[in-house]
């Protein structure tokens, strides 16, 4: 069945030649056109340059390829390459030698992609602070000067300069040609340089050689996950270079994330560009075992693991492992996990003993702020020490990251230097955009309903917009529905189940995701949103982050998130790649006033970053100046349990009429509208055009 056919019947009239709703359609991200991926393209100083995709350097191809969002990505079967052509990559072909741009013309061009990126603390810095408790004052303060220094490295401006400049394999350079991305993303712009060849991205900067730390803050959907894979695959390609990789496995890198949906994508992703690598990219599983090394503690460990404590708690959720007993060594050449299964494995083996990896050269934290939250950050710092190798370089990525834990990282980073006697390598920062709490490329959309009931039916005039609605744009399935708890999601379910009617699918096109749910049924439901057959999906903050379903059209906020941040990684589901046409819908009621402002002003600064003002503006600027505050106290509670602890009694529930009720109106409904269809069917012929009205 054609999805976007059946969802865009019933919400417009139709008009001769015109297809319902078809103008809106287009625009969606479901349909799959192609929107530039870059999101900001303001002009460089003396040239007209609206978007990087006119210069002449981006061989963009005439006409990008149909792309069907829902539909798996194509696989290249290993064996589909003939082993010329894998002799071929294997060798490396002469290099055009890059042009290399000036400093200034650098700057020009990051600017106008507003990238910033910083040095945040190097080498030296640690031997000033050392000579400071001698000579104290001045050493810190010239330390301080030095640190924080603007740096203006080489920017890609096009994939091609990847394999030139910076000397990726030639079969990583072509399975990146296989995604049929045409141009870089900002972050990626910025730090495929970087983590690439620092070296050459920053020439003029000493110290660079053995790599540097890195903190990436860019928006939701701009394609932070290559940006780290790459570099992860290359510099393991380049270290083992001339030797038979097929043969040869050992975990030099390991990717952190915080759900076990996005250790699947990210896997998945990176198999892509490892494709014919002969690297092993596994996502860890329950009990299973990858090489390490056992090493004895020099005391007992002090605290167990108290893993239950958040059943309910949005983005700690996922984290409820048992300890399973570990199984055959899993060979891997890259690993991909959540920081408790992994810490689970390292804390195994016989008591006062402790796994660690001294292989592992690369730590990549997506999703860092939330894995270096108080939820996650024992786990992740259990992790972080086990990985010992002197050379092992750390990255942090994420849509937000407060300063705080800008702080922790430098402390981390400091503190291990220390511990292993080693000199920490530069720290360098890249900001994209002018500020991490927007969205700015969606619509927003703040509503208010008096009470609980209201926002219920609210959702149902999203799911069954009316000709008459004058509340902009619909909002098109496929859509996710963010709840704050568990139970508010299987209630919401249960409460929506027969609200689409049989003939479009039924109870099947709605369904519940939620920690709750064992492994294989989170995998299905995943399976079956992407591939299109699930068309509302009701979830927790445990879809919040990093999950990419490229053809979401919007993101309801069902429940109030219980931060800014919370938002943003809710909004961006959709709008992924720089789509247009995403919407995100808050429902908020009169006991979330006093907490709405955190939402609101993310609101306004999008509109603000997306040059929506006054009229045009997403939330109003009387409503902002009216919404009360949110105190310190009251953040502090909704980021920890969520709009659940603010209200007494049971509010999990949701509904409005009994299961069998609704089955029994959908079932009437649906005898009404076969019959009604039958009768147009014998008046007129052309059934095709038959509209889905909807159960208003
Ligand atoms: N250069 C590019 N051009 C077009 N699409 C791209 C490009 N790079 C990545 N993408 C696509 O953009 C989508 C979003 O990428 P990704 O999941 O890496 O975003 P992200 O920055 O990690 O987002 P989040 O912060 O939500 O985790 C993916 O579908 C990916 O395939």
């Amino acid at each position: 069945m054609d999805i976007l056919k059946v969802l865009s019947r019933g919400t417009k009239k139709t008009g001769k030649g015109n297809q319902a709703g078809n103008s809106g359609v287009t625009k969606l991200p479901s349909a799959g056109t192609s929107t530039n991926p870059q999101l900001f393209h303001d002009e460089v100083r003396g040239q007209k340059r609206k978007r990087i995709g006119d210069e002449p350097q981006i061989q963009a191809p005439a006409e990008l390829p149909e792309v069907d969002f829902f539909a798996p990505k194509p696989e290249v079967a290993p064996e589909a390459i003939p082993d010329s052509d894998k002799a071929r990559r294997a060798q490396s072909p002469p290099r055009i030698a890059p042009k290399l741009l000036s400093e200034d013309e650098c700057r020009q061009l990051l600017r106008s992609h507003r990238l910033k990126i910083t040095l945040l603390s190097k080498p030296e810095d640690q031997s000033r602070v050392k000579k400071a408790k001698k000579k104290k004052k001045q050493a810190v303060v010239e330390s301080k000067k030095d640190a924080k220094k603007a740096l203006f490295p080489q920017p890609l401006n096009s994939f091609g300069e990847l394999r030139n400049a910076y000397g990726i394999s030639s079969q990583v350079a072509e399975n990146l040609a296989a995604q049929s991305y045409r141009v870089p993303t900002e972050v990626q712009m910025a730090s495929l340089p970087i983590l690439l060849r620092p070296e050459v991205a920053l020439r003029d900067e000493d110290g660079l050689d053995g790599g540097v730390d890195f903190l990436a803050v860019a928006p939701t959907g701009s394609g932070k996950t290559i940006s780290f894979l790459i570099p992860a695959i290359n510099n393991i390609m380049r270290r083992r270079a001339g030797e038979n990789l097929d043969d040869i496995h050992e975990l030099e890198a390991i990717v952190v994330a915080p759900t076990r949906e996005l250790v699947h994508q990210i896997a998945n992703e990176g198999r892509k560009i490892a494709e014919g690598t002969g690297l092993k990219i596994v996502g860890m599983k329950k009990g299973m075992s990858i090489s390490a090394e056992q090493q004895e503690l020099a005391e007992e460990s002090s605290e167990e693991e108290d893993e239950d404590e958040n059943d309910d708690a949005s983005e700690g959720e996922d984290e409820k492992e048992a300890v399973v007993k570990p199984k055959s060594i899993v060979k891997a050449d890259i690993l991909i996990t959540t920081p408790l299964m992994l810490l689970n494995f390292l804390n195994s083996g016989p008591a006062n003993t402790q796994k660690v990896l001294p292989t592992v050269r690369d730590l990549i934290l997506d999703e860092a702020d939330v894995l270096l939250d108080p939820l996650f950050r024992e786990q992740m710092l259990g992790v972080w020490t086990g990985c010992i190798n002197p050379d092992l370089r750390v990255s942090f990525w994420s849509a937000t990251m407060g300063s705080n834990i800008e702080t922790i990282v430098t402390e981390q980073l400091a503190s291990r230097a220390k511990l292993l006697d080693i000199t920490p390598k530069p720290l360098i920062r890249l900001v994209v955009g002018l500020k991490d709490t927007a969205v700015p490329n969606i619509t927003h959309k703040l509503i208010y309903t008096a009470t609980e009931q209201g926002k219920l039916l609210g959702l149902r005039q999203l799911l069954h917009p009316t000709s008459s609605d004058d509340s902009g744009p619909p909002l098109r399935p496929p859509f996710l529905v963010f709840t704050q708890t568990i139970d508010r999601a299987t209630a919401l379910n249960e409460e929506l189940k027969y609200d689409i009617p049989l003939e479009a699918g039924g109870s099947m096109r709605i369904a519940a995701l939620h920690s709750g749910l064992p492994d294989s049924a989170r995998a299905l439901i995943m399976r079956k949103f992407r591939a299109g057959e699930i068309w509302v999906l009701i979830t927790t903050d445990v879809l919040a982050r990093g999950v990419d379903f490229a053809g979401v059209n919007g993101v309801v906020n069902y429940d109030v998130p219980g931060s800014s941040a919370a938002y943003v990684h809710r909004a961006g589901r959709t709008g992924r790649a720089g789509r247009e046409g995403g919407i995100a819908v808050t429902f908020y009621t009169k006991e979330d006033i006093p907490f709405v402002k955190t939402v609101a002003n993310v609101i306004a600064a999008s509109d603000k970053q997306a040059g929506k003002t006054g009229d045009n503006a997403s939330v109003k600027k009387w409503l902002l100046d009216a919404l009360p505050n949110v105190g310190k106290a009251d953040r502090k509670m909704l980021r920890e349990r969520g709009v659940e602890a603010r209200r007494s009694g049971n509010k999990a529930k949701i509904t409005s009429q009994s299961g069998y009720d609704r089955r029994k109106e959908n079932n009437r409904m649906g005898a009404i509208e076969g019959s009604k269809k039958r009768k147009t069917q014998q008046n007129d012929d052309s059934g095709d055009d038959e509209e889905w009205a909807g159960l208003d």
